[in-house]
């Protein structure tokens, strides 16, 4: 099924803009799992079965897998999720961009690997280092636009000369990705959780592409003004543009002791709400 279509599907099911990244550190595991990065499978299988029926989608990191020589941990629970909540797309986190033969690697071991249905991607290389991934039908390719990070300003908020207007970089690639980047509507952008006047602008210039917005929880973002700032609805209520809210150490880590995974139950439950309520 095509990324866009499954995420707004679920949004709807299970009435949850709220997306739970997998990012495992054994260093923050609980009890006898502490600092054991072969329990990786097992501590992240335990939080999708506590919270699949609250989110929207999950973010697993690669970052956090292939640091502990964990792909094959990875791929295993990609397995999970398809089995025990196969409505949840699966955004896999590698903001991989490279040229066009490499990229297609970097496609193959997303999509065909470990079987995401979405991808992050970094711009810089240019259009057609996203080429090779949306030549995958129906896969969704999510770019980094405005990151949540401080030195995300550093580069993507500068202007560009060469262009009318000289918009800053992360209009740019907002409009790119709303007019001439997304030939099959595959595309959505990153903007951090901890800039809602970014998220706004980034709304305002790509009206109806899913924007993913890490940097609630441990970073701090605000919640409802991202929803305020991000979701776009028509008169009817109808969303037309949407969001997907991500929360990673503030779900994963709510608690270090056995009752981990109940209680990343209840943080995910109180985000969702609070991203509801802010609707
Ligand atoms: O692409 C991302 O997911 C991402 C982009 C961004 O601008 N900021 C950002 O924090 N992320 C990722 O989102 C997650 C945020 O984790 P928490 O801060 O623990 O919720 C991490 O996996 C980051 O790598």
């Amino acid at each position: 099924m095509i990324f866009t279509e499954q995420l707004l599907r679920v949004q709807q099911q299970h009435q949850s803009l709220l997306c739970v990244g997998l990012d495992p550190e054994p260093s923050k595991f609980p009890g006898a799992w502490k600092g054991q990065p072969d329990r990786i499978y097992d501590f992240c299988a335990a939080i999708v079965d506590a919270t699949k029926d609250l989110v929207c989608a999950f973010k697993p990191q690669i970052a956090y897998f292939a640091a502990h020589r964990a792909e094959d941990q990875l791929e295993r629970l990609m397995a999970h999720m398809r089995r025990v909540a196969p409505s949840v797309p699966v955004i896999l986190d590698a903001k991989r961009g490279d040229i066009g033969s490499t990229a297609e690697q970097y496609a193959h071991e997303a999509f065909s690997r470990y079987q995401a249905d979405a991808v992050t991607l970094s711009p810089f290389m240019g259009f057609d280092t996203m080429e090779p991934f949306l030549k995958h039908p129906g896969k969704g390719v999510i770019l980094l636009c405005r990151t949540s990070n401080p030195g995300g300003s550093d580069l993507q908020n500068l202007r560009l000369a060469d262009i009318e207007g000289q918009p800053r970089v992360y209009e740019h690639i907002a409009k790119q990705a709303q007019g001439p980047w997304n030939t099959n509507g595959q595309i959505g952008l990153v903007v951090g959780a901890t800039f809602p006047e970014e998220i706004a602008r980034v709304r305002e210039l790509a009206p109806t592409v899913p924007l993913l917005i890490p940097g609630v929880g441990a970073q701090g973002g605000d919640a409802a003004a991202t929803v305020k700032a991000g979701l776009k609805t028509d008169a009817s209520g109808a969303v037309t543009g949407t969001i997907i809210v991500n929360s990673s150490r503030a779900v994963l880590y709510a608690s270090s002791g056995d009752d981990f995974a109940s209680a990343a139950r209840r943080v995910a439950m109180q985000t969702r709400d609070t991203l509801n309520a802010a609707r």
